[in-house]
């Protein structure tokens, strides 16, 4: 592979911004990418992958090179020698790279290896937290959570079917492959702007881990229910629990964000969904209003993220132990408020996109053991790991109402 000098240039800037100026990789690559008309989808393929692995190894990369934060200029470029060196790719003769030490950083590579939290690129509290929650099983997490994510369709068959999905793609020359126990669900076989297509302006399926798809059907929606999605943010999970209901019956999108439920109704009418109604939580009343009025609640709650790590390696460096303990109590505080809409007989189902026993089974067992969480029983829980699935890690619970006496 041959490196352009305005690609390299364009990866530099962005990783500035985000490592010394604290930007958002995703936004940061949204407005790198509208830089140059020129480039083609190689190109720009070329800085997002190449941006997101110096961040995503952002630690090993820095001990090799040894440099610190904030990074300079130079010390980026140093960054991006070893990005490059470890990939086989040559180094070329611009005055950036001059006196790079290749065979050193095979060997410092070698070196630190040894080192978990070098070797995966984690800050040590990461390191520790995941060794003090998952015990052996830490080790294989984080290495499958550095794994560069695969991009999954959601087919909506309130528009198209998988086949169908597969065919037009294919034509376009965007090759995907279908996944076993996921049935709406497509794999790309290579990375491609598949939001371009006529299929996705056109609402034939939207972009979601194959995790992810597996919430709706955990929550097993029938038409004609009162479903209650209580963190429904752009309302990834609102669509597809309404196409499975083919349209009938309510979902309620809930959120605290006006903004987030905005783009839930633009992407419900892209997606020809009629049946979901968007409302603000922005008092205790608008919950008070709905108490024992639904047959199913899915709380998507907020959480560390933790495990999809793989599409947002820049969470790594973001969250903070204190984040983490304060979203813990959050997480409680919205099981005991929006709990009380299921009805008697009802189900709630909860679920978090983290790893930890402390964000997932312990706040299902707290909540169990609380007042409110006393007229629920346990009925299942589904704990997907990032090692065993290949996809994001998530963790879901479904508990019932108890009838009235
Ligand atoms: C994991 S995200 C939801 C993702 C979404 N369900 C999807 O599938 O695309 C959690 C959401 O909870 C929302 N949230 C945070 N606190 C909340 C609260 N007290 N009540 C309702 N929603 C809340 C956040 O704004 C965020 O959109």
């Amino acid at each position: 592979m041959r490196l352009h000098r305005n690609l390299v240039f364009a990866t530099i800037d962005s990783l500035h911004l985000i490592f010394n100026e604290g930007k958002q990789a995703d936004k940061v690559m949204k407005n790198t990418l509208k830089r140059d008309k020129r480039w083609g989808s190689r190109d720009r393929g070329f800085i997002a992958e190449t941006t997101y692995d110096i961040v995503r190894w952002k630690r090993l990369y820095a001990e090799i090179a040894e440099v610190k934060e904030p990074f300079d200029r130079p010390n980026l470029f140093r960054l991006f020698a070893v990005w490059a060196t470890l990939n086989g790719i040559k180094i070329p003769d611009w005055k950036q790279f001059e006196d790079t030490p290749t065979r050193r950083i095979k060997g410092r590579f070698d070196e630190l290896s040894n080192i978990r939290k070098i070797k995966e690129s984690i800050p040590d509290w990461l390191d520790e937290l995941g060794v003090k929650e998952l015990g052996k099983k830490w080790d294989k997490e984080i290495k499958a959570l550095n794994q560069l994510a695969d991009v999954v369709l959601r087919v909506n068959p309130l528009k198209a079917t998988v086949t169908q999905v597969q065919n037009e793609l294919s034509d376009q020359n965007i090759e995907t492959e279908v996944l076993k126990g996921y049935p709406f669900a497509l794999k790309l076989k290579e990375r491609a702007n598949v939001f371009g297509t006529e299929q996705f302006k056109n609402g034939w399926f939207e972009v979601q881990d194959a995790s992810s798809q597996k919430v709706a059907d955990f929550l097993n929606p029938k038409p004609g229910e009162r479903i209650v999605d209580a963190c429904a943010g752009a309302g990834g999970k609102s669509l597809h629990i309404a196409s499975l209901m083919d349209n009938k019956g309510q979902v309620l999108a809930l959120d605290i964000y006006e903004n987030k439920l905005n783009e839930l109704k633009r992407r419900a009418r892209r997606n020809g969904v009629h049946n979901i109604e968007t409302r603000v939580i922005d008092t205790t009343k608008a919950i008070k209003k709905l108490v024992e009025k639904a047959d199913k609640v899915l709380i998507d709650a907020p959480c560390s993220g933790l495990g999809v790590l793989k599409r947002n390696p820049d969470a790594k460096w973001k969250l903070q132990p204190e984040f983490l303990e304060s979203i813990k109590n959050t997480q409680q505080e919205i099981l005991q408020s929006y709990s009380r809409m299921v009805k008697p007989g009802g189900e709630l189902v909860y679920a978090t996109c983290s790893i930890l026993p402390s964000e997932n089974e312990a706040q299902v067992k707290t909540f169990l053991a609380s007042e409110e969480g006393k007229s629920f029983t346990f009925i299942k829980d589904d704990n997907i790991m990032p090692s065993s699935s290949g996809f994001d890690g998530f963790y879901m619970a479904k508990l019932q109402k108890k009838e009235k006496e």
